[in-house]
């Protein structure tokens, strides 16, 4: 192999020139969405570091506890919201910023204010910090309307409105995958360079899967549709091979690996929490999002989850999402249901 010529062949793109292309293809662009994603990637890289060193927390000192001069250090998901909202104010280009961590919505004052308004879970897989398995951060993006005072209408929009959605994962290695609606991208940081470079090009999710992805300890609790599916998944009557069970409990990993290999991710409703456990401004539309971006689908046992309107800023809702055909099999089951 001549590896001059291939290194030729092979171009190398970096996040930024990346979204810097996207920008050019709008000519009207002002170049206020390259920035705030910018400001984005800034927050990931910071949450990044930070999770690298988690594990040394209790020796030195770094999370929940004292630190040498006597100052008390932040957990990391405190840490990671602190991050995202500085980053994402300090960008200029925000005016609404909803955090899973913040009770209330937070407005952005003049002259800081911009047109856009971001949803986010800055570190979603809490359960995991302590043991080091990958945790991640989500979000989206919807654009101000033009004129007047921004109130939380901005945000309580269906996430078929959303103008860009993304996660980043803290793995193995850290992942950023985004969608500004057309089509989905992954991008691995180089850390020894700083720097997110393309490694997935348009991911396409792949029409079905062999993998199904829920928390079974919640099986008793199910409606009918929701357990004859997984049931499905295990002793399938219609000759096919049954489903292998993968389930991380960090949305980001669960979806990422459905996203890359196929299959299904599930979090239902059940008669503990009839609305399911996952938030659907910055948990459901963001990853509904990607999924439909990438060929999937994502449904909530009623209907297509990014019609869904939110009343609430911190409202929940059941999610089946994943490979077209495996999603398509739930919507069959919750069809029949109604029918009967
Ligand atoms: O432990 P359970 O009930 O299976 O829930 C797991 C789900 O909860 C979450 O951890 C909720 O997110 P947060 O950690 O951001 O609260 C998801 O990442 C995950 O899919
Ligand atoms: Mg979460
Ligand atoms: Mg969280």
């Amino acid at each position: 192999m001549d590896h001059a010529a291939d290194a030729l062949r092979t171009d190398l793109m970096t996040i930024t020139r990346f979204v810097l292309n996207e920008q050019s293809k709008h000519p009207e662009s002002r170049g206020d969405f390259t920035i705030l994603l910018s400001h984005i990637v800034l927050g990931c890289k910071f949450v990044c570091s930070s999770v690298n060193k988690a594990g040394l927390a209790k020796l030195i000192g770094l999370a929940g506890e004292t630190n040498v001069q006597g100052e008390e250090q932040k957990k990391l998901d405190v840490l990671s919201n602190e991050v995202f909202v500085k980053a994402l104010v300090s960008s200029g280009r925000t005016s609404i910023l909803v955090s899973e961590e913040d009770e209330e919505a937070i407005f952005v004052e003049a002259p800081k204010r911009g047109r856009y308004c971001v949803v986010f879970d800055p570190l979603d897989g809490s359960s995991n910090i302590d043991c080091s398995v990958s945790i991640g951060t989500i979000f989206g993006i919807y654009m101000l309307k033009d004129g007047g005072e921004p109130t939380l209408d901005e945000v309580l929009q269906p996430g078929k409105n959303m103008l860009a959605a993304g996660y980043c994962m803290y793995g193995s290695s850290c992942t950023l995958v985004l969608s500004t609606g057309e089509g989905v991208n992954g991008f691995t940081l180089d850390p020894s360079l700083g720097e997110f470079i393309l490694t997935h090009p348009d991911i396409k999710i792949p029409k079905k899967g062999k993998i199904y992805s829920v928390n079974e300890g919640n099986a008793k609790n199910w409606d009918g549709p929701t357990t004859k599916y997984v049931e499905k998944c295990k002793f399938p009557t219609d000759g096919s091979s049954s489903k292998s069970l993968r389930y991380i409990g960090s949305m980001v990993a669960d979806v990422h690996r459905t996203l890359l290999y196929g299959g299904i991710f599930l979090y239902p409703a059940d008669k503990k929490s009839p609305n399911g456990k996952l938030r659907v401004l910055y948990e459901v539309f963001p990853m509904s999002f990607l999924m439909e971006q990438a060929g999937g689908q994502a449904f909530t046992g009623k209907q297509r989850a990014l019609d869904l309107v939110p009343k609430k800023i911190h409202e929940r809702s059941p999610i089946f999402m994943g490979s077209y055909d495996d999603v398509e099999d739930v919507k069959a089951l919750y069809a029949a249901e109604e029918n009967k």
